[in-house]
C-alpha cells in the first residue's frame, strides 16, 4: 500500500506560554500543502525499514516511521512489514515532513491491518510522537491551541490561492526555535484577525519564531521581502523556520533569485 504523506504551513503562529512540561502554548492555523513525501508498506517476514532521496539525519532505528509502527506494535499484533519512504519534504524546515510521515503511517497501518481505531484514537497515537504529528490524522485546515495538538474548528479556506515554498537550504532545528522565543500572551485573537481577508493578513498576521530568527539569519526576511516582490498578497515563515511562503492570487513566476534553493509551488 502506498501513501503520500503532505505537508503543512502555519497561518500565524504565536506562541502564548511556556508550560510546566517545557513545552510551549501556541495558537496558530495548521493549514495542509500538496509538497509531499512517498511511503510504501507492505507485510514481510521480517521488519525493515529503508529510505531514498533527501537524507534524513540521525540513525535509521529513529526515523519517526519506525516509532509510528513500534507504538502500534505495542497494544496490536501487528505482523512484520517492509517500510519505504521517499524523502522529498526539506527537514527542519517548518513544514511539518516529519510528522507527516509518522501520521501517515499510522493511518496506513490502521487501514491495511483493520485495527478499526477511530480518528480520535489515532490522534491520540499520533500526539505521542510529537506535537504537530496529531494535526496529519485529519490533515485539514485546523486552528491548534496548547502544545499544536488540540484542535479547533476553523472556517479558513484558501482555495482558489496559490502558494510559493522557498527552503533556503538550511536546516532549523524546532528546539532551537523555541529557545528563542519569548512568549507572551496576544491582545488580539488571531482567530480572530485569520476571518479577515487575506489582502490585510500582511499587516495582522505573525509568526513570533520571525522575531528571533530574522536577526540569526538575514536571508529568512530577505526571501519574505522577494516573496511579496513577485506579487505575494501574503509572506510569512512557516513554523520554526526555516521555509518561507508567499500566497498569490495567480501562478507566480519563480524569482531568480531562488533558483539554487528548494522550491515548490501549487494551489491550495
Ligand atoms: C513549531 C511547530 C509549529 O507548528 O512546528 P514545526 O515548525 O516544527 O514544523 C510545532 O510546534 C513543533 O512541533 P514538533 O516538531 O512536533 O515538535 P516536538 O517534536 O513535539 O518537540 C520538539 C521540541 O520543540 C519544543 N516544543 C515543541 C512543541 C511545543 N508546543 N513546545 C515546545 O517547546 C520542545 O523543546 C521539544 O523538545
Ligand atoms: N521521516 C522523517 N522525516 C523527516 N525527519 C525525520 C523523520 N523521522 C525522524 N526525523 C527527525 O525529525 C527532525 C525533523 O523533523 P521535520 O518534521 O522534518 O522538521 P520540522 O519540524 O522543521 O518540520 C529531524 O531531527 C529528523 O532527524
Amino acid at each position: 500500500m502506498i501513501v503520500f504523506p503532505t505537508s503543512k504551513i502555519n497561518l500565524g503562529l504565536r506562541i502564548t506560554k511556556k508550560r510546566p512540561d517545557g513545552f510551549h502554548n501556541l495558537q496558530s492555523c495548521f493549514y495542509p500543502v500538496g509538497w509531499g513525501d512517498v511511503l510504501e508498506i507492505i507485510p514481510a517476514d521480517e521488519f525493515a525499514f529503508s529510505s531514498s532521496g533527501l537524507a534524513i539525519p540521525g540513525d535509521a532505528g529513529s526515523n519517526l516511521c519506525i516509532k509510528a509502527y513500534n507504538v502500534l506494535k505495542a497494544d496490536f499484533d501487528l505482523p512484520p512489514v517492509k517500510m519505504h519512504l521517499h524523502k522529498i519534504v526539506p527537514i527542519g524546515a517548518g513544514l511539518g515532513g516529519g510528522s507527516a510521515d509518522a501520521a501517515f503511517t499510522l493511518k496506513l497501518l490502521n487501514e491495511r491491518f483493520s485495527l478499526r481505531l477511530t480518528v480520535s484514537e489515532l490522534e491520540e497515537y499520533a500526539r505521542l510522537l510529537g506535537s504537530d504529528c496529531a494535526f496529519f490524522i485529519q490533515n485539514r485546515p485546523l486552528y491548534c491551541i496548547e502544545k499544536g495538538d488540540t484542535f479547533l474548528e476553523t472556517e479558513i479556506d484558501l482555495s482558489g490561492y496559490y502558494i510559493l515554498l522557498v527552503y533556503p537550504n538550511l536546516a532549523i532545528s524546532t528546539a532551537e526555535a523555541y529557545a528563542g522565543v519569548r512568549p507572551r500572551q496576544p491582545e488580539i485573537s488571531l482567530e480572530g484577525q485569520l476571518q479577515t481577508s487575506v489582502d490585510t493578513w500582511r499587516d495582522t498576521i505573525h509568526n513570533d519564531f520571525e522575531d528571533s530568527l530574522f536577526p540569526k539569519y538575514p536571508i529568512l526576511a530577505q526571501i519574505k521581502r522577494e516573496l511579496y516582490g513577485a506579487g505575494a498578497v501574503y509572506a510569512s515563515m512557516t513554523g520554526s523556520g526555516s521555509t518561507l511562503y508567499g500566497i498569490f492570487n495567480a501562478p507566480p513566476i519563480v524569482p531568480n533569485q531562488f533558483l539554487d534553493y528548494s522550491v515548490w509551488q501549487g494551489k491550495l
